[in-house]
């Protein structure tokens, strides 16, 4: 038996490259990965995705351009709680990625993912992401 807590992903994304954070405190601190976080109380999972991308690069995007591509479903063992991750994609934005306290951002061509640097499943389920196929 898990407890699920919702969270979000948003990746910004071109045809050839796609943004991702250094995460610089916190969880996964150190590793490269979209930008999200815990959906809050009275909250959408839209609207928390779409604060959550503003206070972790500056960008702002519209609901209208958020596509919702995937949903993964994260456990640890010895914990009982199950993160329920909601990814979105968008091409669409305003303002440009710029560094936070939280993310450190930076454009990577599709053929250069850090997955060395990234937690260790993504691997398994980006190049899904990347062909578009989910
Ligand atoms: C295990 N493999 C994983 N692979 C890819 N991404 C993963 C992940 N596990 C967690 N994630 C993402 O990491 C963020 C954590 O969010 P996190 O920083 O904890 O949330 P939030 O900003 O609300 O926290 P604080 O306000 O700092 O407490 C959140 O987007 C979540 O989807």
């Amino acid at each position: 038996m898990y407890f699920r807590k919702l969270y979000t992903l948003v990746f910004l994304r071109n045809d050839t490259h796609i943004l991702l954070g250094l995460k610089k405190r916190g969880f996964g601190v150190d590793k490269w990965n979209g930008f999200g976080g815990k959906v809050e109380i009275n909250e959408t999972i839209i609207d928390a995705a779409i604060r959550e991308l503003k206070e972790e690069s500056c960008v702002v995007v519209k609901k209208c351009n958020l596509k919702n591509i995937g949903h993964l479903e994260f456990t640890f063992e010895g914990d009982p709680t199950m993160m329920d991750v909601r990814v979105y994609s968008a091409s669409i934005f305003e303002g440009a990625p710029t560094e936070t306290d939280e993310m450190s951002p930076k454009w990577f061509a599709y053929t250069e993912i850090p997955f060395q640097d990234m937690w260790p499943d993504d691997i398994i389920w980006f190049p899904f992401m990347l062909k578009g196929s989910c």
